[in-house]
Order: C-alpha cells, then sequence, then structure tokens
C-alpha cells in the first residue's frame, strides 16, 4: 500500500484498505473442479506459470495447492488455487475441501463429450458440498483443438445459463481466457 496519513482518507478509503488487506492475509480460495483430464492442472500452470504442460498426462492425486497475486481494480488479491484430482477414487477427499472455497471453477473438456455431460453431477456435488454463496464459472477448456471438437460453444452457454453461472471457453495451451477466468471469479 502506498502511505497515505490515516487522516486524510475517507472512511470508504479506509474500508477498502482494510478489505484488500484482509484478501492479500487470508486469500481467496479457488477451486478447480472437473473429469479428469479436462485441463484442471494445465489451466492453473498456464495461469500461474504462463507456460503450457504438454506430453505425458500425470493425473494429480487428491489435492494440489499454489498462490498467485493479482490485482483486482487496484486492489491485490491473492488467489489460493487448489487443484483437485478428477478422478473419481479421490472424490472423497476432494469433497472435504469444498465448504471452504470461496469460487470454482468447473471444467470440462470441448473435445470429450462425457465430461460435458457429467458437468450436472458436478453441480449437484456442487450444491451438496460447497458454501452456498460460493461463486462459480463454467470453462469449456482445450478450445485450442477445433478439429476434434464435440461440444459446440452454444451448449456450453444454454448450460451455463440454465445454472446462471457465467461461461468461458479456455485453452490452456495457447492461454486464451485463461487469466480473464481467474480474473473474472476473483472480482
Ligand atoms: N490441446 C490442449 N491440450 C490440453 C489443454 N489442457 C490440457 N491439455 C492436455 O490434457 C491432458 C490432461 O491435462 P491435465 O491438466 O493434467 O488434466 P486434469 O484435469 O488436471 O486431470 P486430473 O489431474 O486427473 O484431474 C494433458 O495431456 C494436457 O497436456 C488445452 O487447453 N489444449
Amino acid at each position: 500500500f502506498s502511505v497515505t496519513p490515516t487522516a486524510l482518507l475517507t472512511k470508504d478509503d479506509l474500508k477498502l484498505k482494510l478489505i484488500a488487506c484482509c484478501l492479500f492475509i487470508d486469500g481467496l480460495i479457488v477451486m478447480l473442479l472437473g473429469d479428469s483430464a479436462v485441463g484442471k492442472t494445465c489451466v492453473l500452470v498456464r495461469f500461474k506459470d504462463g507456460a503450457f504442460l504438454g506430453g505425458n498426462f500425470i493425473a494429480t492425486v487428491g489435492i494440489d495447492f499454489r498462490n498467485k497475486v493479482v490485482d483486482v481494480d487496484n486492489l491485490k488479491v491473492k488467489l489460493q488455487i487448489w487443484d483437485t484430482a478428477g478422478q473419481e477414487r479421490f472424490r472423497s477427499v476432494t469433497h472435504a475441501y469444498y465448504r471452504d472455497a470461496q469460487a470454482l471453477l468447473l471444467l470440462y473438456d470441448i473435445t470429450n463429450k462425457p465430461s460435458f455431460d457429467n458437468i450436472r453431477a458436478w453441480l449437484t456435488e456442487i450444491f451438496d458440498y460447497a458454501q452456498k454463496d460460493v461463486v462459480i464459472m463454467l470453462l469449456g477448456n482445450k478450445s485450442d483443438m477445433a478439429a476434434e471438437r464435440v461440444v459446440k460453444t452454444e451448449e456450453g452457454e444454454k448450460l451455463a445459463k440454465e445454472y446462471g453461472v457465467p461461461f468461458m471457453e479456455t485453452s490452456a495451451k495457447t492461454g486464451v481466457n485463461v487469466e480473464l477466468a481467474f480474473l473474472a471469479i476473483a472480482k
């Protein structure tokens, strides 16, 4: 923060600084959810390090954590990002973390229809385990794979509309919309 004599700050300034301070210290917990191999880890690595994890797919075991500080309306907000395993066998582990998340990025793979069809089941789990006021965003990942696409953009939009959540298509490979998605959810 810039150092301004407290007497020169308005009540609103002080309130904003206090909110910013809390967000910076505690962080906003964002959880990545969705079927195995939809690209959760890659989206996180693209956001955190600006790189793409190509090559051999290594499934996440249980849950993994990374932090990144972002600027939201001139406030520094620490995002604590929890990358969960999509594999069914880790479900009981990840359920335990839902309650602490303030925001959820729910991913499917636009080249994998079952991963899209399972979004309804993911949303049911979210309604069962997450906080009632959790912020949810739906992401159709791997948008760079146009030739292999099996889920139309409109289908993603329609599902998102049905549940009243925002929607974007992302690519961890090219980086399209990845930063935008995290910033939108942080707002
Ligand atoms: N072309 C392309 N490939 C991607 C993209 N995102 C991820 N991949 C590939 O998809 C595979 C799975 O990616 P991960 O990020 O490991 O998937 P995950 O959702 O974290 O999987 P789990 O840890 O099992 O839940 C890897 O081989 C990635 O290289 C993308 O945007 N475009």
